[in-house]
C-alpha cells in the first residue's frame, strides 16, 4: 500500500492510556498488537509503561520501504482518528481511542499488512490529539467528537515512592514476553533495575523562575517514577561530585518553591568545567551517582557547555574505563549522555526561543524602576541614563524601551559609529524636548557597543546629553536588583511546563535522537536541537565579533528584529517625513469595548504613534459604541497628548460593554460615513468579539462598515475565540497571584489553614488554572467542570490527609482557587464553610476575595509589548487589505457578505500555538464559540490545568 503522506524525519509518539486496570491489560493487548511494528522494522522502537499509560514510539526515517510500512499505520490511524494533516508534527504526542486503533488495525489487516491478534471487547476512552502544550490539534470523528476535555489519568500517590507509580519503564522485551497475568509480575522486575535517575542543575547567572523549574522537573520525575537528584552549584556540584553535590530530593524538598526567586540549588560560573579535565571529573561524579539523564537549566554559555559535554561524552567515558575509574558495567549502562536543556537567562539571548526563563521577571523590575524614575525625572524635567544589564544582548534593553516609550536606546545588535549615534540620540531627544516632552530617558544595554566594537558607557550618554545637549542628566545603574525577586506569572509557567516538557524528553529520548532544548515559541512549548541552537546562538556572536552586523541581525529570531522595527517606528512617529505616499495614507479607528485590561493604553498609544510613522491619521472612538452615538466622541490622536500611555494601566479611551447594536448600529455607520473611516481596530473582550460580528454581519446594510477591522483580544479572561492570549491576562494573573502568595503566607504561617481565593475570569477558568499553576494551589474550581460533590468530598478528604501528615513542616499552606463562575451554589465563603465543618478538625478554611483588585495597576511587561506588536500588525492588515474591499466601500450594492474574500477583512488577531494569526470573525462565530457561554468551543489551556493539579498530586474526578 503507498500512501501519499509526506512524512518528516522525528519520533512520532502514540499513546494508548487505559483508565482502570481492566482497560489497562487490554491497551496491554494493543501494544502487543502494535509491536509488529517492532518485529518488522527498526525505525519502530521502544515503549514507555507508566502506570495504565503505554506508549509506542515510532520513528520515521527515510528508508522507503520502512516509510511505506509506516505510512500505512499512519494512514489507518489518519483516516479513523480525522487528523487532517501528519506533516511537521514530528515529537509530538497523539491520544487515540482504543476502537480507533481497532480500526486503524483493520485498515493494515485490508491492506495487507501483517497483524497479531487483539481482543474484541474495549472500555470505552476518550480521545483527543494533543500537541505538547496541550492544544488539542484533533479529536476523534467518532465520540466525544468536539470535546475538549481529556479524560484524567489515574494519578497515583507518591509519598515515599512506594507506591505504584514508583514501578515504571520496563524494556520493551520485558514486555514482549509479559502475559497478562505476568504483567504485574514484569513490571515489578524492571522496576528496581530500570527507575532512572534524573540531574537537575541551574547553572550562569541565576534568573527568577529556575526554582519553579526545579520543582517541575524533581516532581514530574517521582510522579514518573523515577529518582530525582539535584546538582548544587551548577557545574561545580558535578565536578566536585559526591552526595554533597549530588543530592536525591523528594517531592517535600521543593514545596513552596515556585515562587521563590533565585535558584535554592545554587548556581555558579564554574571554570574548571570549561577544562576537559573538569569535564572528565564530571562524567565520574555523575556516574558514581547513579545519573542516567541530566537537565540543565541555564543560559548560552551553560547550554553550550552541555552540547560539548554531550559531544565528548564517549571519548570521557572510554577514558574513565581505560583509567580504571568506572566498571564496564557502568561504562555499558551509562554509554549514551541523555541531556536536556531548559534556557533559564535573564538576558534572553539564546537562539530558537522566544524566552527565557527569567527575562520577563527581570524586565518587570526594569520597568518598575524606569516608572519610578519617570515621576522624578518629569518633576524635574530631568534626562535619566538607565543602564539594564545584557552582557552581550540587547533583548532587555529593547523591549523597556517599547514599554516605557524611552527616547532612545543603546544595544550590541544595532551598533552604528560613535558620531552616528551621538547625533541621532540629539536629534531625536532635541524633537521630543520641543513638543513639550518634560523627561528624557535613554536605556543603555550593559554590551552596547559602537560600530569598531568599542563599549558604549552610561558616561558617555551622559555626556552628550548634558555636555551637547544642556539636560539636566542623571545616571541610573540597575545592577543586580534586576535579578531578584519572585519570579512573574510568566516565568512561573513558562519554568513549570518546560520542567515538565524536559522530563518528558529525556524519558522519550533514544541512543540515536539528538539531545533536545525547551523552547517556547509564541504560546507553545516546543522541542528544539540542543546543538542547532548552541550553533545558532554562537553564529550570531562571530557575526558581531567580525563587524558583520546585518548578518548578525538576520540570524536573531524574527520577533526580536520586529521589536526592534517597532521601536523605531513608534520612537519617530510624527517626527520625520512619513513612510508612505499620500495616495495611501487612511484614516484609522481605534475603540475599547468591554472592561479595562493591562495594555489597552499601550495598544492605543502604539497604533498611533505607528500610524503617524506611516503617514495615516489615527482617530479614537471615546467612551465605546455609546459615546459614539451619543455624543460622536470622535477625536484625532496627536503625540503629545499621549506621552505616558504606553505605562498606564486602564483605559483611557474610555470604555464599556455597550456593542453596536445596543448602541445604534446604524448611527455608528453614519458617523463612519462621516468620518471616511479606511480602517477600524477594537481592542476588548468577548463584547468586543460581538461588537466586530455585529459589524461585520451589517456590511450588507451599511457601505461604511466595509472597511478591514480587526479585534486585538483584551480581557482578563482570556475568553475570545481565536486566540490562547488575550491583552491584560497577563496583568491580571501577576495581580491574582501576587495577591495569593500574599495568602498563602499567611495560610503557611498558621497551622492548619486553608485559603479559599475567588477568582474573576466569566465562564472561564483560565485565570484561576494559571494562577493555581503560578501559585502552586492545591485545588482549583473553573466552570468548564464545576464544583461536584464528589470532587469536593475528595479534595477535603485529600487535604486532611496532608494537614495529618504534615507535622508542622514549613510552606504548608494551602491554597484553593475557585473562579466565581464555578458553581452557581457554592461561592468562596460556602467553600471555606463546608471545608471547615468537614475536615475533622485537620483545617479550617478562609475566603478571600480579590475583586476588582485582578484587573491589575501598571500594564506588565508582557501585555505592554504584546499591545504594540499586535497593534502594528492590525494597522498592516488594515493596509494590506483596502484593496480587497476598495470597489465595495463605493457600492450600494448589496455585499456577498459570505465571500471568504470579504469575511476575512474582520478577523481576530490572535496568538494560536506557535503562531500570531488573523482569523475571520465569522468562521469564529459561527463554528469555534460557544455563545450562550461566552467561551470558545476548544480550552487550550486543558493540558495546562492537568499539570497544576498532577504537580501537587490533587486527583480530579472526571
Ligand atoms: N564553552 C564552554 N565550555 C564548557 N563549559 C562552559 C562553556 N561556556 C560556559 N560553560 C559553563 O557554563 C557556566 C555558565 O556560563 P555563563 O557564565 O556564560 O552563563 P550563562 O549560562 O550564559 O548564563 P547567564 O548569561 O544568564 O549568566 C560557565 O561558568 C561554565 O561552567
Ligand atoms: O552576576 P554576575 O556574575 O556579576 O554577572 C552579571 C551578568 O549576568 C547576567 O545578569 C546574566 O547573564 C548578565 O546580564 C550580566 O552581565
Ligand atoms: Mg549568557
Amino acid at each position: 500500500m503507498t500512501v501519499d503522506i509526506p512524512l518528516v524525519n522525528g519520533t512520532y509518539s502514540f499513546t494508548i492510556k487505559a483508565y482502570s486496570k481492566e482497560s489497562f491489560n487490554k491497551a496491554i493487548e494493543f501494544y502487543k498488537a502494535f509491536l509488529l511494528l517492532e518485529h518488522r522494522s527498526e525505525s519502530a522502537t521502544s515503549a514507555l509503561l507508566f502506570n495504565g499509560v503505554v506508549s509506542l514510539k515510532l520513528e520515521i526515517h527515510e528508508d522507503a520501504s520502512k516509510q511505506s510500512e509506516v505510512n500505512g499505520v499512519l494512514e489507518g490511524l489518519k483516516a479513523n482518528v480525522g487528523v487532517k494533516d501528519w506533516r511537521g508534527m514530528a515529537n509530538e504526542s497523539f491520544v487515540f481511542n482504543t476502537s480507533d486503533i481497532l480500526l486503524a488495525k483493520q485498515s493494515l489487516i485490508d491492506s495487507g499488512l501483517p497483524y497479531q491478534s487483539y481482543p474484541n471487547e474495549v472500555s470505552p476512552m476518550q480521545v483527543y490529539t494533543l500537541d505538547p502544550l496541550g492544544n488539542v490539534i484533533g479529536v476523534t470523528s467518532t465520540k466525544n467528537a468536539v470535546s475538549t476535555k481529556p479524560t484524567h489519568p489515574s494519578i497515583p500517590e507518591h509519598e515515599g515512592r512506594t507506591t505504584a507509580l514508583t514501578s515504571k519503564v520496563p524494556s520493551s522485551s520485558d514486555l514482549k514476553n509479559a502475559t497478562n497475568e505476568s504483567f504485574d509480575k514484569a513490571v515489578e522486575a524492571s522496576n528496581v533495575k530500570n527507575q532512572k535517575a534524573i540531574g537537575i542543575m541551574t547553572s550562569g547567572g541565576d534568573a527568577p523562575g529556575m526554582n519553579a523549574s526545579v520543582r517541575a522537573v524533581v516532581r514530574t520525575a517521582i510522579y514518573k517514577g523515577c529518582r530525582a537528584y539535584a546538582i548544587m552549584e551548577g557545574y561545580e556540584g558535578l565536578v566536585r561530585g559526591g552526595p554533597e553535590y549530588i543530592k536525591e530530593f523528594t517531592w517535600d524538598d521543593v514545596r513552596g518553591w515556585s515562587s521563590l526567586g533565585g535558584t535554592d540549588i545554587g548556581t555558579a560560573r564554574c571554570m574548571e568545567f570549561k577544562e576537559r579535565k573538569g569535564r572528565l571529573k564530571g562524567a565520574q561524579h555523575m556516574i558514581e551517582a547513579g545519573i542516567d539523564a541530566l537537565i540543565v537549566c541555564g543560559g548560552d554559555g551553560s547550554l553550550t557547555g552541555a552540547d560539548l559535554y554531550r559531544s565528548e561524552w564517549p571519548s570521557l567515558l572510554q577514558e574513565l574505563l581505560e583509567e580504571g575509574r568506572i566498571s564496564q558495567e557502568q561504562y555499558d549502562r551509562y554509554k549514551h549522555l541523555n541531556i536536556c536543556g531548559i534556557v533559564g537567562s535573564i538576558d534572553n539571548d539564546m537562539s530558537t526561543t522566544d524566552a527565557t526563563i527569567g527575562a520577563y521577571s527581570a524586565l518587570d523590575r526594569i520597568l518598575k524602576a524606569i516608572d519610578y524614575v519617570e515621576a522624578t525625572a518629569n518633576s524635574h524635567s530631568r534626562a535619566f541614563v538607565v543602564e539594564v544589564m545584557g552582557r552581550n544582548c540587547g533583548w532587555l534593553a529593547l523591549l523597556a524601551g517599547i514599554s516605557t516609550s524611552a527616547d532612545y536606546i543603546l544595544i550590541p545588535e544595532k551598533p552604528s559609529s560613535s558620531r552616528e549615534w551621538e547625533e541621532q540620540m540629539s536629534s531625536i531627544v532635541t524633537k521630543h524636548r520641543q513638543r513639550g516632552k518634560r523627561t528624557t530617558i535613554v536605556i543603555v544595554a550593559e554590551g552596547a557597543i559602537t560600530s569598531d566594537l568599542e563599549p558604549i558607557t552610561s558616561k558617555d550618554v551622559h555626556k552628550i546629553l548634558s555636555g551637547k545637549l544642556g539636560l539636566d542628566t542623571r545616571i541610573t545603574t540597575l545592577g543586580h536588583v534586576q535579578r531578584g525577586g519572585s519570579p512573574v506569572a510568566y516565568d512561573r509557567i513558562l519554568a513549570t511546563l518546560q520542567g515538565v516538557e524536559a522530563v518528558n524528553a529525556v524519558l522519550d529520548s533514544t541512543p540515536d535522537t539528538p539531545s533536545p532544548l525547551i523552547a517556547v515559541n509564541e504560546n507553545k512549548i516546543v522541542r528544539k536541537s540542543l546543538v542547532e541552537s548552541v550553533k545558532l546562538t554562537k553564529s550570531v556572536a562571530d557575526a558581531i565579533k567580525e563587524k558583520d552586523f546585518k548578518k548578525a541581525m538576520s540570524l536573531r529570531d524574527t520577533e526580536f528584529i520586529e521589536h526592534l522595527n517597532n521601536f523605531m517606528a513608534i520612537n519617530s512617529a510624527d517626527h520625520n517625513e512619513p513612510d508612505l505616499p499620500a495616495g495611501k495614507r487612511l484614516k484609522i479607528a481605534i475603540v475599547n469595548v468591554g472592561a479595562p485590561a493591562g495594555g489597552a493604553n499601550s495598544a492605543v498609544y502604539s497604533m498611533a504613534t505607528y500610524c503617524m510613522s506611516r503617514g495615516h491619521k489615527p482617530y479614537a472612538i471615546y467612551n465605546g459604541w455609546s459615546g459614539l452615538c451619543r455624543h460622536e466622541s470622535v477625536r484625532s490622536l496627536d503625540w503629545a497628548s499621549m506621552l505616558g500611555w504606553q505605562s498606564r494601566g486602564g483605559s483611557e479611551i474610555g470604555t464599556n460593554r455597550v456593542t453596536p447594536e445596543e448602541a445604534d448600529i446604524g448611527m455608528i455607520a453614519y458617523y463612519f460615513q462621516k468620518y471616511q473611516f479606511d480602517g477600524l481596530i477594537v481592542i476588548g473582550g468577548f463584547e468586543a468579539f460581538a461588537s466586530l460580528n455585529q459589524l461585520e454581519r451589517a456590511r450588507d446594510s451599511y457601505a461604511a462598515f466595509r472597511i478591514p477591522m480587526v479585534l486585538i483580544p483584551a480581557t482578563l479572561s482570556n475568553n475570545v475565540p481565536g486566540t490562547e492570549y488575550s491583552l491584560g491576562s497577563d496583568t491580571s494573573l501577576n495581580a491574582l497571584m501576587e495577591y495569593c502568595d500574599v495568602i498563602k503566607q499567611s495560610a503557611s504561617s498558621t497551622r492548619g489553614r486553608v485559603f479559599v481565593v475567588e477568582c474573576q475570569g466569566g465562564n472561564s477558568g483560565y485565570l484561576a488554572t494559571s494562577a493555581a499553576l503560578a501559585c502552586g494551589a492545591q485545588v482549583s474550581y473553573v466552570p468548564e467542570e464545576g464544583i461536584s460533590l464528589d470532587q469536593l468530598t475528595l479534595d477535603i478528604e485529600s487535604l486532611a490527609k496532608q494537614f495529618e501528615k504534615s507535622e508542622g513542616r514549613n510552606r504548608f499552606g494551602k491554597l484553593i482557587l475557585t473562579s466565581d463562575k464555578a458553581s452557581k451554589a457554592l461561592s468562596a465563603e460556602a467553600l471555606a464553610e463546608v471545608m471547615t465543618s468537614e475536615s475533622n478538625g485537620m483545617f479550617d478554611a478562609k475566603a478571600a476575595i480579590p475583586g476588582h483588585v485582578q484587573q491589575g495597576g501598571l500594564p506588565s511587561a508582557i501585555d505592554r509589548t504584546r499591545a504594540t506588536r499586535l497593534s502594528i500588525k492590525a494597522v498592516n492588515f488594515i493596509e494590506d487589505q483596502q484593496d480587497v474591499l476598495v470597489d465595495a466601500r463605493h457600492d450600494d450594492d448589496e455585499l456577498d457578505v459570505h465571500d471568504r474574500k470579504f469575511s476575512k477583512t474582520a478577523a481576530v488577531l490572535g496568538v494560536r500555538g506557535s503562531h500570531v494569526l488573523f482569523t475571520s470573525v465569522r468562521k469564529l462565530w459561527d463554528t469555534e464559540t460557544e455563545i450562550k457561554k461566552r467561551t470558545p468551543k476548544i480550552i487550550h489551556w486543558q493540558a495546562t490545568r492537568d499539570i497544576a493539579d498532577r504537580l501537587v498530586d490533587r486527583k480530579r474526578i472526571d
